[in-house]
């Protein structure tokens, strides 16, 4: 008889794998423990060992997004056209795509600042994707000399830069694109209604808790992601990428805090 609140209950409807699970990934119990001083959180070894199960005990609807790149780009992207999927971390959107789409659907530059992610993202992809054009570069998607692409993949990632540094990113990345072309922007976000924004971090920390994190684990994360990683609310998201070019955009998933929008350049 599975418990009530087994992890696998609440992860099980992942249509994709969450992430690449190698051998070497171990169980997220970076914060299980009461640290004198909780320092800013940052993709170091650490994390790398344990984040496919960090991410997919995380943040609710993961695997979903991943499962709908693939659907979306057999929709919008032009055959043998460049995707990026920026802030790859272990690549787990790359993934996605190869596994829905063939090799020649597709050439991609998935981009990471964190060493010790690339490194992985680089041994993952050649492992799980080998017949795929597939380049993993380690760099800063704010410096980024972007090539031409069709579908541009921003999955939690323009969270963690200074918001001061998001306007020009996201113009650059409208720029980047083919007419046509898609960006898919997902990102954890706040709700302006305080009330209801309160009613969903409640409801978040209790996935967490589904999810076998304690009241500490979810505290200790809380605090080493303070000023680290900054939400917007959707309408700032839909504002920025308006004012980038974006000719319409939707957002076409949420989860509690977590959403998922698509940007469309005219084509
Ligand atoms: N300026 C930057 N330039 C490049 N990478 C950056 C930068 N800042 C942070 N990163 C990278 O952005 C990633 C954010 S995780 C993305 C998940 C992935 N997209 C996934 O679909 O599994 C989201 C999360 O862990 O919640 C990390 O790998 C950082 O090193
Ligand atoms: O927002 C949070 O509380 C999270 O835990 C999201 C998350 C997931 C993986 C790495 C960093 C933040």
């Amino acid at each position: 008889m599975q418990p009530a609140y087994d992890t696998r209950n609440i992860v099980a409807n992942l249509h994709f794998p969450a992430c690449p699970m190698s051998d070497a990934s171990y169980r997220d119990a970076i914060f299980s423990t009461p640290l004198d001083r909780v320092a800013r959180f940052s993709f170091d070894e650490q994390v790398v060992a344990c984040f496919p199960d960090m991410i997919r005990r995380s943040v609710p609807g993961y695997g979903q997004i991943l499962g709908m790149l693939g659907l979306i780009a057999q929709r919008h992207l032009r055959h043998g056209a460049h995707v990026y999927d920026l802030g790859c971390s272990l690549g787990a959107a790359s993934l996605a795509l190869a596994g829905q789409l063939p090799p020649d659907a597709f050439r991609l530059t998935a981009v990471d600042l964190s060493p010790a992610m690339v490194a992985r993202a680089r041994e993952t992809l050649a492992a799980e994707c080998p017949g795929h054009a597939i380049e993993v570069a380690e760099g800063d998607i704010r410096t980024l000399d972007y090539r031409p692409s069709g579908m541009i993949v921003l999955n939690f990632t323009l969270q963690f830069l200074p918001r001061e540094d998001r306007d020009a990113v996201i113009a650059r990345l409208h720029e980047a694109l083919e007419p046509g072309g898609v960006l898919v922007l997902s990102e954890k976000v706040v709700d302006l209604d305080e009330q209801d924004n309160a009613w969903r971090v409640e409801r978040y920390h209790d996935f967490k808790r589904a999810n076998g994190y304690s009241d500490l684990e979810i505290s200790q994360k809380r605090n080493a992601l303070e000023n680290v990683l900054v939400p917007d609310s959707l309408d700032a998201h839909h504002d920025r990428l308006a004012r980038a070019g974006f000719s319409r955009s939707l957002t076409w998933f949420q989860y509690l805090n977590f959403a998922s929008l698509i940007a469309f350049k005219e084509a």
